[in-house]
């Protein structure tokens, strides 16, 4: 229950939301060192009184008094909700996500504390936090639809890439549901094996730009992945980091997270009242959003009309990608932009989720020689230096299956999920989850919960070995492979693609290359910090961290060597116009 507002709290709370708001009006200004909020804060009221009549006071005052009752109730914990941290008037937990940085950090710490479900007050809002694998089959997944549409958000509309263009924000209807099911017939289990050869090619690339331009391995780990998302979306590849659209995705991904990072703008889902508030064009995120909604459109234009050209020639790429089979279909005109937009947003969900991994696979293997050294002997074993290794080799690496099994739960590349919307409440422990909460799947919480796996904080690929999911003996009996492709009805529908680029590259990079990670100058140990060093946007990723990395013989630089043209043949189909 919230206590009775304090005149401290009061003052907090409003200067809270002042501050947010002319904050984000101000070029250059994030963080308290800015006299604007604190003059505001301090000057508004008075200058107020001096020029206001009695009436005009009692009048506001009534008004304001109005509001404030309505405030007052909106940050409380209704009865019957999970339980969580203490509320305050009007924000009620708002104040405590701060800047949102590390906030899977917190929610974990949290979890600890309250258990499984608790519960958030984002003023009026309920945010409900899922942290075990069962509440996540009881809340979500045995909801179907119903626990899977998406808060609405206010900054991804500005962008031109919110509900009614982008899949990831869509909410729960018709035109949805039949999204969704094109996506699974596309991306099915069924269908996955058809893009091996396109993974084949383009990782045989990415081995031999890693040995011959090891700096600039973060560019090629981007471009691969973009590329390979590409292939599938449009038909046609990237060959080039430096490429103009690879340019341009890139900037746009990088901006609209920051942009949608919490305490870059008002709180305009919070408090939807922010939205009729007067905003200049210069103000920073309003300049951000409409650059990152020129970028975006310009991409979706281009891409699409490189798809009808091609349709229009007779392109057998063009018309086998995902644009090409929806240009194809029957899709109903008005429904045209949402379908086609779809692959900016497969681009989204594709191309930096498995970047993510693939860069927290080259960061481990880098600080954990002794893991590097094992999967080695495991691969020398089984391939050899003689050939590249193939999608049939995985599962005879029961260790390389572990390090990867283990990358994903120590560093998941989504560690809070996709925000879900619950259209219809539900019960959970006897716990209220209300119509109109959003949930958060709370990944990186259950993969470091010390009741379910032992020393949670240490990477140990081993525990993969002990048992399917790594767990304690007995513990969750509920959890599930795909955890981290998310849950319900909105699961990746990628997820086969995903699982298989991650696995090859995997393995082929482990096969070819040594990666050495950076050590104290003085003690020689390595500079795990690196490990910490992840960027706490919606996507964990590393930021760019000191890691060298060669062939690990002149035998296996050959093998790529020889690979390679047979890879740019192959690759070339997806080339010009
Ligand atoms: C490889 C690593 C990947 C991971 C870890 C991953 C994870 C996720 C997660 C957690 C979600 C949100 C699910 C939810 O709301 O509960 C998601 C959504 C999505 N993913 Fe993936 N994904 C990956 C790769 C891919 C690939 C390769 C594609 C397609 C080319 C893809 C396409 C999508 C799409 C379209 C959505 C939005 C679905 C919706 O909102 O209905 N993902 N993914």
């Amino acid at each position: 229950m919230a206590p009775n507002l304090r005149p401290s709290e009061a003052f907090r709370c409003g200067s809270f939301l002042i501050s947010t708001y002319v904050e984000s009006l101000v070029p250059g200004c994030s963080g308290g060192c800015n006299p604007v909020p604190f003059l505001c804060r301090a000057v508004f009221p008075l200058e107020l009184a001096r020029i206001m009549q009695p009436s005009e006071i009692v009048l506001i005052g009534v008004f304001l008094s109005g509001i404030t009752t309505f405030l007052l109730r909106s940050g409380r914990r209704e009865q019957g909700l999970p339980p969580g941290p203490p509320t305050v008037p009007v924000l009620g937990n708002t104040h405590l996500l701060g800047d949102g940085k590390d906030l899977h950090l917190r929610i974990t710490q949290w979890a600890s504390t309250y258990g499984d479900i608790f519960s958030l007050k984002l003023s009026s809002r309920t945010m409900i936090v899922l942290s075990s694998a069962t509440a996540i089959k009881e809340v979500v997944d045995k909801k179907g639809w119903a626990g899977s549409s998406r808060p609405g958000n206010y900054i991804a509309e500005i962008c031109g890439t919110g509900a009614d263009s982008n899949l990831l924000f869509a909410t729960d209807g018709p035109r949805l549901k039949n999204l969704r099911r094109t996506l699974a017939r596309f991306f099915s289990v069924q269908n996955a094996p058809r893009y091996m050869p396109t993974q084949a090619a383009e990782s045989t690339i990415l081995l031999h730009d890693l040995m011959v331009h090891p700096q600039d391995f973060f560019e090629s780990i981007r471009r691969y992945t973009y590329s390979l998302t590409k292939i599938m979306t449009y038909g046609r590849r990237a060959p080039s980091f430096a490429d103009d659209d690879v340019q341009q995705f890139y900037s746009s991904v990088d901006e609209l997270s920051h942009v949608l990072a919490p305490g870059v703008y008002p709180l305009f889902d919070i408090f939807p009242l922010f939205q009729y508030l007067p905003v200049p064009s210069s103000a920073p995120w309003r300049v951000l959003a409409h650059r990152v909604k020129t970028l975006r459109a310009g991409l979706h234009t281009n891409m699409c009309d490189s798809v009808r050209c091609g349709l229009t020639a007779g392109n057998e790429q063009s018309a086998e990608c995902f644009i090409g089979t929806v240009l194809r279909s029957d899709v109903p005109e008005r429904e045209h932009h949402f379908y086609s937009y779809t692959g900016i947003a497969l681009l989204d969900a594709g191309s930096d989720p498995t970047a993510a991994f693939l860069l927290s696979l080259v960061l481990v293997l880098a600080v954990y020689p002794e893991c590097q050294m094992r999967a080695w002997k495991e691969i020398d074993e089984l391939v050899g230096a003689t050939h590249l290794p193939t999608p049939a080799d995985l599962a005879g690496l029961p260790y390389i299956r572990a390090l990867i099994k283990e990358t994903l739960r120590f560093r998941p590349q989504f560690p809070m999920g996709v925000h879900h919307l619950m259209t219809d409440e539900t019960t959970y422990k006897g716990h209220h989850v209300p119509k109109g909460s959003i949930v958060v799947l709370n990944t990186y919480g259950i993969f470091h919960d010390p009741d379910v796996f032992e020393d949670p904080w240490i990477f140990n690929p081993e525990r993969f070995l002990k048992s399917e999911h790594g767990t304690r003996p007995g513990r969750d009996a509920n959890f599930r492979d795909n955890l981290i492709f998310g849950g319900g009805r909105r699961v990746c529908p990628g997820q086969s693609v995903g699982r298989s680029t991650m696995e090859l590259t995997a393995m082929r990079l482990i096969w070819g290359l040594k990666f050495s990670g950076a050590r104290d100058p003085v003690t020689g140990a390595f500079i795990s910090r690196e490990l910490d060093c992840y960027s706490s946007d919606l996507i964990m990723m590393p930021r760019s961290f000191i890691c060298t990395m060669e062939p690990r013989s002149s035998e296996h630089r050959d093998v790529v060597l020889q690979a390679l043209g047979e890879a740019r043949l192959y690759l070339n189909r997806f080339e010009g116009n």
